[in-house]
Formats: C-alpha cells, structure tokens, sequence
C-alpha cells in the first residue's frame, strides 16, 4: 500500500447517509433545468455534481446555492494547467462551498491542487476518463494498457496527499490495494442493469460497484434522461446499500 502523505481529513467518509453514496451529475444546459431536476428528485438525492456543461452557464453561483440550503457539491473542473494556475485556481474553488473538485492525476497537478486546498475542500484525481479503453490510451500516447496506468496515478495521487480517486468501478479494487482504506474512491461509468453505456467504456453496476469497494458513484444520464428521475435515484440508493 502506497501512502506516505495523509489526505486532508480523517477520517475520508462524508457522511453515514446512504444517499450521499450517489452523485448526482447535473449535465443539463441551465440553471432552471438543474433546478427542476433537483425539485423532481427531492429529498431521495443529497450530492449533485456540476462540471462544464452546468458550470459555463451560471452553475458556479447554483453551486454556492445549493452548499448554503445543506446539498453537498462536486465540483467537477478537472484542472490541469501549470502549477501556479492550478494552485490558484483550486484556492479560488474553496470559496464556493463544495466538498468535491477534480484535477487531472498529473504529479504537478496534484502537488498544486494540494498547496491550493482550503478548509473543508476535498480534491479528487481523475486517474483515466471512464470513456478510455487500452486502444484509446495508446492513441493518445501512453504506453500503458488504462488499468496499469490508473494504478500508477493512483499510487501517485496517494504518495501526494491527494483526498480521493476518480476511476472506473473495474479498477477500484485494485485502487482501493494500492491507496488503502483513507482515500475516496469515486466512480463514474455507473449504469443500471439494462441502461445505455452511450460514450462510457469501463461501466458497472452500482451494486457491483459498492462489492468492489467504492465510496461514491456518479450518475448523470440514466437520471437526468429518465422519466421518472426521482425513482431511479432511489433505486441506485437501494442497489448501493
Ligand atoms: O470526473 C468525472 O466526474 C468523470 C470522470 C470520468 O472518468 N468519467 C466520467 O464520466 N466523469 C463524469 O461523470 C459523469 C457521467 O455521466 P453519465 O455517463 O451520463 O452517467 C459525467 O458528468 C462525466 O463528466
């Protein structure tokens, strides 16, 4: 097991809610729509996440609405820049009230989001995009098949201090070996039995996801495109516990 820095709080669970295992991801094009889906899920979700789509179109300020009504928030930026840029940048996301943000699982990166971590801000490395099989990463240069190099980057993030990883449920077993019990692990790539991958290639089932040993799934379009949005989100609960 890897981990000479300590994350940043100890111990790492949010929360014994077992809502809180489920992320919501808030992908929608504006704001009243956020708020209409959040209206329509009610009390059966509590963590909503907000990333490019939702935060380029006023999601950052919805972000800070939802923290101060109680919502726990991940704030889904993905930064990778140079160093000073992201330490910078993460020290301005601290303001905003979320539990979560993301940087790429880079060692300059991470080492930045680090020195730039405020009070109560927990930083996520995203190891390898769920959308990423072996062929993809060759592609784009890596000489790694994508569980070798997510279990680098998680040995990494872990070596540096970083709170929590992003990957996908098919490697957190092996993530939750290398990085031990004090680090989140958070997977996207979640799909009901039965529901469409769309662009996701590493996929699991809740279910399957909480055997393997993760803290939180996020769960976008089986919930923003269902008919019935608060049902599934209750289902995905239920499948989790
Ligand atoms: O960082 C993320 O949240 C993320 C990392 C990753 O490797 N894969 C991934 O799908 N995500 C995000 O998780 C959400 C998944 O959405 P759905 O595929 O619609 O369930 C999207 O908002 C993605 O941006």
């Amino acid at each position: 097991m890897v981990g000479a820095a300590s994350p940043k709080d100890a111990p790492m669970t949010v929360s014994a809610d077992p809502r809180d295992r489920l992320i919501v991801a808030l992908d929608l094009p504006s704001v009243p729509e956020a708020e209409a889906l959040i209206d329509r899920i009610g009390d059966a979700a509590t963590f909503y996440k907000i990333g490019y789509r939702l935060g380029y179109a006023g999601g950052l300020a919805l972000a800070e609405r939802l923290a101060a009504r109680g919502l726990k928030i991940f704030l889904d930026l993905k930064l990778h820049d140079i160093g000073n840029t992201v330490e910078e940048g993460v020290r301005s996301a601290s303001g905003l009230g979320a539990t979560f943000l993301t940087v790429h699982a880079y060692p300059q990166t991470m080492r930045a989001a680090v020195r730039g971590r405020g009070a109560g801000l927990k930083i996520l490395a995203v190891t390898v995009l769920t959308s990423y099989d072996d062929a993809d990463a060759a592609e784009a240069g890596y000489g790694l098949p994508v569980a070798e190099l997510v279990a680098k980057r998680a040995a990494q993030a872990a070596e540096i201090g970083i709170d929590g990883l992003v990957c996908s449920a098919t490697e957190a077993a092996s993530v939750r070996r290398i990085v031990g019990p004090d680090r989140l692990i958070v997977t996207p790539g979640i799909r009901p039995a039965g529901a469409e991958a769309g662009d996701q290639k590493r996929v699991m089932t809740p279910g399957d996801a909480r055997k393997a040993g993760i803290d939180h799934v996020v769960v976008g379009r089986p919930i923003t495109g269902a008919a019935d949005p608060r049902a599934v989100a209750q289902a995905i609960v239920a499948d989790l516990a």
